[in-house]
């Protein structure tokens, strides 16, 4: 990789990936970030050593611009950003909802764009992020686009009319497994553990869990099943999140994530 890369709009998502950038051996020189207020640019230059330049300025510098501003700001960045940007640009979007052709539309006549949705495990090299390529990517700038995003866990590339569900089950999916963990602690403290002990049960039964899950290539019921035993505790429990409507619960809770990616679409509020 020796082209130069912009993030621009630089929070969770942006610092993540510039540091996962930089872990994979990019030179720092190559990597330009750009922040909306002063001291999150002072913040990001002392902490990785990169170049902080204005949208403007990073769109006429850098071959490859990461969006990764919060849909609801993807207008007024475009608004800043599109006049800077020639078609030899690739324009990666980072934003959940917002279509390749609504960005198409607003840049130079052929600029290309990928559309990624990638999660918050991008912190810890363990992201899925989930690749799209507008009308005109080639698979050039989708490989450009992995070679960014490999370094921070797995990538898979999918069809945008699928990007949507992705952003349900993926971007968002993180938060449900917090969730359950935050419920299954309280859980604990129900039962009278103290919390520090009741979170490392539960931590640790989600990180084995999870490890099973992707390294056994067994189906999830065939796992569950092997911890269920006859009139055992677990089917016990399991009646119970079969009565409570668990299951419909993540079948409506994934339906609203994905409407509301589609709600994003024109960088809605
Ligand atoms: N969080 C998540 O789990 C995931 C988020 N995403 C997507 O990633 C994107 C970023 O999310 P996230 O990192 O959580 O959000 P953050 O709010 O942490 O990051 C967005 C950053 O963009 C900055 N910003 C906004 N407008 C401008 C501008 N015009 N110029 C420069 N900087 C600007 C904000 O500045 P300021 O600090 O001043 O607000 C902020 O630092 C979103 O589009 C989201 O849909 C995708 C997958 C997962
Ligand atoms: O909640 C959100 O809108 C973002 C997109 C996917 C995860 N977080």
């Amino acid at each position: 990789m020796t082209q130069r890369v912009a993030v621009l709009g630089t929070g969770k998502i942006g610092e993540a990936l510039v540091s996962g950038l930089l872990r994979a051996g990019k030179p720092p020189a190559e990597v330009l970030v750009t922040a909306r207020r002063p001291e999150r640019a002072a913040e990001l230059r002392e902490r990785y050593g990169v170049e902080t330049v204005d949208n403007a300025e990073a769109a006429k510098a850098a071959d490859t611009l990461i969006l990764t501003v919060k849909p609801q700001d993807m207008g007024t960045l475009l608004e800043e950003l599109a006049p800077h940007v020639s078609a030899d640009r690739l324009v990666i979007s980072g934003a959940a909802g917002v279509p390749t052709a609504w960005f198409e539309e607003r840049l130079a006549p052929g600029t290309p764009v990928v559309r990624v949705m990638t999660n918050t495990p991008v912190l810890v090299d363990e992201a899925m992020s989930v690749i799209s390529a507008g009308s005109h990517a080639t698979e050039a700038h989708l490989l450009r686009t992995e070679e960014i995003f490999k370094p921070v866990g797995r990538t898979l590339r999918v069809p945008e009319s699928q990007q949507d569900a992705a952003t349900a089950l993926s971007g968002s999916g993180p938060a449900y497994f917090f969730f359950l963990v935050e419920a299954m602690t309280d859980a604990g403290i129900l039962l009278g553990l103290p919390r520090a002990v009741a979170a490392e049960m539960i931590v640790q039964a989600a990180v084995g869990a999870s490890v099973m899950l992707r390294d056994s290539g067994e189906h999830p019921v065939k796992l569950r099943e092997a911890v269920t035993s006859p009139a055992g505790t677990t089917i016990a429990a399991i009646r119970e999140l079969e009565n409570h409507g668990v299951r419909a619960a993540m079948l409506s809770a994934l339906e609203a994530a994905r409407n509301r990616s589609q709600e994003l679409a024109s960088g809605g509020k």
